[in-house]
């Protein structure tokens, strides 16, 4: 295909898919805003249930189909990475590259605080002593009983940040905008959850539980939760695990280096063995931009511009 066909496909493949789950949704987004606060949802169900009542002017339709032209054109691509490997640092790079490049971080401090996240999208239920889980922990201390439940709540909080729309910024420009993710709904099964299972943390049912639910979600929402590319950074577990002892997270201080090794296997049979069963067309054959997470750039500015350089041919690429 040619490069001048593959936006287009893109754009066409979202709309359609637009069309076809909620028109107004993603024409709200863009016009209300992008909060995940009760009244946008709100405003958000009415607008899906009564979608003629705010789309009867036909300057409204045409500035629906050029913000859905605009969301079109955002490529979206994951950020993934062994833990520690330095994807927030190599994100924050990114974002502060002065490009329209986006990027979203893993949303950690959800897990580590569930009611508070919950309360942050839906009226909370009163309860007379206030709780905080943290999930996070939660799953390393007690990895039998809890992982399952933690794949459910980051994989759900994970899709909630793909299914957000680009911010205004990146619609508004002529240029290439890209919006990233620190990892993905991908990630979350098959580098994870996968391992996960194969561990003996996560069992045979619920592991088939966890796939089904998985796989009809990605089909239901198609497009809109689909990539055009992965960023994928690489080191030895080693260097993960110094790293991770030098950032010293309070929940992560009983990794060993034995499960950074069977996390970062899980990412080369994925991403560059391409040994990994696959349930998604458009996963198959995904452009993967292989980047040496072992390299210190945080302090050397010419191998911070190497790495943008790297990025900007790529994403010109795809
Ligand atoms: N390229 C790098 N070289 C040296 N140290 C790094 C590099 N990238 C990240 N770090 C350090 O490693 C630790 C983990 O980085 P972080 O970006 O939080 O990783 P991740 O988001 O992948 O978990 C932090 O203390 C960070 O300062
Ligand atoms: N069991 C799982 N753990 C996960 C998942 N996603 C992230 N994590 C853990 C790994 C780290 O301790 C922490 C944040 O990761 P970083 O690499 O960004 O530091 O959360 C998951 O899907 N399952």
């Amino acid at each position: 295909m040619s490069a001048h066909c593959a936006p287009f496909k893109r754009m066409l493949k979202r709309i359609t898919s637009d069309l076809k789950l909620c028109v107004p949704c993603s024409w709200l987004h863009c016009t209300v805003g992008f909060s995940h606060g009760r009244v946008s949802v709100n405003t958000q169900l009415e607008r899906v249930m009564e979608p003629r009542r705010f789309l009867q002017h036909s300057s409204q339709r045409h500035s629906t189909n050029q913000t859905m032209d605009a969301i079109a054109r955002v490529k979206r691509l994951s950020i993934e990475g062994n833990i520690a490997v330095g994807k927030s640092t190599f994100a924050r790079l990114l974002s502060n590259a002065g490009r329209n490049w986006e990027v979203t971080p893993e949303p950690v401090s959800k897990w580590q605080n569930v009611e508070e996240a919950i309360s942050q999208i839906r009226q909370p239920v009163p309860s007379p002593q206030q709780t905080a889980s943290n999930l996070l922990q939660m799953m390393y201390q007690d990895p039998k009983r809890w992982s399952y439940t933690f794949q459910t709540f980051s994989c759900m909080s994970r899709m909630r940040t793909q299914l957000q729309p680009p911010p205004v910024r990146l619609l508004q420009t002529r240029d290439v905008a890209v919006q990233m993710y620190e990892r993905s709904i991908y990630s979350d099964r098959y580098i994870f959850a996968q391992n996960m299972f194969e561990l003996g943390g996560i069992n045979s049912t619920e592991w088939a539980v966890y796939q089904d639910w998985h796989s009809f979600l990605v089909e239901q929402f198609g497009p809109k939760v689909q990539l055009e590319g992965i960023i994928y950074l690489r080191a030895p577990p080693q260097t993960c695990m110094e790293r991770l002892t030098r950032r010293g997270r309070e929940e992560e201080k009983g990794i060993q280096l034995d499960y950074l090794e069977t996390l970062h296997k899980q990412h080369e049979n994925w991403l560059i063995n391409k040994s990994t069963k696959v349930h998604f067309e458009h996963l198959k054959n995904i452009p993967v931009l292989v980047l040496d997470g072992s390299l210190e750039f945080e302090s050397d500015s010419e191998m911070q511009t190497k790495f943008i350089t790297e990025v900007t041919n790529f994403l010109q690429e795809l």
